[in-house]
């Protein structure tokens, strides 16, 4: 593509270059990219363009004040806002690939993985070729790509949904975090179908206040982010979206076990459970937990209002495996390892566990550093509300001292539970594990898939499961 095509979208346009690909990150530049200086929270990118033109950058797209960081004789584009142009210039560079693509977004404090998995496993049973995009993976017919934000910057999504299509992609299917969408991540994909699990307290380091929280994630439900909504209204939040987007006159349909206003999916039942709309469906999914009947039922809706054909079929079963979400290890002790990692997630899961625990229910959690620390005593109440004995220990400490991490956790769980408080994941693991007795529960909460802990500025090799089968076999050893 001509770099002077650029100028439909309102950017000023100095020189001329074949553009193939773009890239927002210097050392993911390849010969004939157009590199993209953002300016960030932490410096502005284009102060990279000289190494990028070095790595064979063939045009720069950046700002006025990035402009001076170009090296002289290179073709240059600046825009007003680099970040809020930057996913349509990578789209036009990549033909519109989204265009080509059915697509489903998945939003919400909680669920969006296991939701999106979900949506992922009901049209691979259908025959579908997909792209998954999230927290856990980025797959392409269920073959993983390196990734590491849940939703990937605006050069990198495009440019792997322009791979997705050239392997014969027909669905996208995309966990879409709220930072994505205060950032404009995705745009100017328009999605098929918008889905809403719901909202809770969580990442307020980052959204001043639960309404900003909000109102992020109500921007993927207005008419240019997606076709239709299906919004999960057994949730707070999740109504007050529901009664706006309807006053808005917007394409939307409700789940919940609660009757509503206009189009919408009643959920009745458990493990197995009805979906009633036009017509009654029966569905079922393996994954334990009440919440993951709302996930299995917004899945469901959402892949039904797209009008998916086969979809009635399908939605008969869906039981995806989803890394490190109620992950059951063991039965006896049952060790359940899954990603909570916030107030609501864990009460969800304590609770959905407690109900089949005849022994103690013993659950292991700490809490991130550098991220919200107004939910840890919450966190450490909740725990110690639900749970007979509680393990105390770190998470990601990042830069933060873990010891005083704990301490805030602490605040919120002293005198309600017993506390076993430490330090070392790994040692805490163990000594969970080997003091269980055979008809208790161990939660190990919070990391979920993740394999390595961030330490300061050091990454541990650390998996909550292979910790716990190693502690689990040295129980079995006489
Ligand atoms: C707040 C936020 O989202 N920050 C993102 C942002 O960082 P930043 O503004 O600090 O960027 P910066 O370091 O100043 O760099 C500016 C520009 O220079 C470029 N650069 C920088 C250094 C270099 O050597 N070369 C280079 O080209 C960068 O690619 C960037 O384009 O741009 C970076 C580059 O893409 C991201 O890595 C970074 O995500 C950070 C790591 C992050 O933790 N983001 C979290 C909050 C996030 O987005 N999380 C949500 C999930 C939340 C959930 O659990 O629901 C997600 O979608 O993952
Ligand atoms: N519908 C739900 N309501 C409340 N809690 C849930 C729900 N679904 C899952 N959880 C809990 O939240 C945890 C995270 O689930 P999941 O990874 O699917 O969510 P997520 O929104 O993708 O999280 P993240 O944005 O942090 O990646 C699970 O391990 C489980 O404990």
């Amino acid at each position: 593509m001509k770099l002077s095509s650029l100028a439909a979208l309102g950017v000023a346009v100095t020189g001329e270059a074949d553009i193939v690909g773009v890239a927002a990150d210097n050392r993911t530049v390849a010969p004939g990219d157009l590199f993209a200086g953002v300016p960030g929270e932490h410096v502005h990118g284009a102060r990279f363009a000289a190494d990028a033109v070095g790595r064979g950058a063939a045009a720069v797209l950046t700002d006025e004040a990035g402009a001076e960081h170009v090296p002289a004789g290179i073709p240059v584009a600046i825009a007003a806002d680099v970040a809020a142009v930057l996913g349509r210039v990578a789209a036009l560079v990549y033909g519109e690939p989204a265009d080509r693509l059915r697509s489903f977004a998945v939003t919400g404090t909680n669920g969006k993985t296991t939701t999106a998995y979900m949506v992922e496993h009901i049209l691979a049973r259908l025959g579908c070729v997909t792209g998954l995009v999230g927290t856990v993976a980025l797959q392409i017919a269920g073959e993983d790509v390196p990734a590491s934000l849940t939703t990937p910057q605006p050069a990198d999504l495009q440019r792997f949904l322009a791979d997705l299509v050239a392997a014969g992609g027909t669905d996208l299917v995309m966990e879409v975090s709220s930072h994505a969408l205060a950032q404009r991540r995705t745009d100017p994909i328009r999605y098929t179908v918008a889905g809403f699990t719901n909202l809770t307290q969580d990442h307020l380091d980052y959204h001043e206040t639960l309404e900003e929280y909000f109102e992020a994630k109500a921007l993927l439900f207005a008419e240019e982010k997606s076709e239709r909504g299906v919004i999960w209204t057994d949730d707070e939040y999740g109504a007050l979206l529901h009664e706006r987007l309807m006053r808005e006159g917007r394409p939307v349909a409700w789940a919940g076990r609660t009757q509503r206003d206009g189009r919408g999916w009643l959920v009745e039942g458990e493990g197995e459970f009805t979906l009633t709309g036009e017509q009654t469906y029966t569905c079922q999914t393996g994954l334990p937990g009440d919440f993951n009947v709302a996930n299995a039922a917004l899945a469901a809706a959402m892949v039904l209002e797209a009008g998916v054909p086969g979809a009635e079929t399908a939605i008969a079963d869906i039981s995806p495996a989803v890394p490190g979400r109620m992950e059951v290890l063991s039965e006896r002790p049952r060790v359940v390892v899954d990603f909570a990692h916030n107030a609501d997630a864990l009460e969800k899961a304590i609770s959905s566990l407690r109900r089949d625990t005849a022994g103690r229910l013993i659950t292991l959690t700490g809490s991130a550093g550098d991220r919200d620390a107004l939910k840890r005593p919450i966190m450490g109440r909740v725990v110690a509300e639900g749970s007979d004995v509680f393990y105390l220990t770190d998470d990601d400490p990042h830069s933060e001292d873990p010891a005083t991490i704990r301490a805030q956790i602490r605040a919120g769980a002293e005198g309600l539970v017993e506390i076993r408080e430490i330090g070392d994941r790994a040692e805490a693991i163990a000594d969970a594990i080997l003091t269980a007795g055979d008809d208790d529960t161990v939660l190990l909460a919070g990391r979920g898939h993740e394999t390595i802990q961030e330490v300061g500025s050091d990454l541990i090799e650390l998996d909550d499961r292979v910790v716990a089968r190693d502690a689990l076999a040295r129980r079995d050893r006489p």
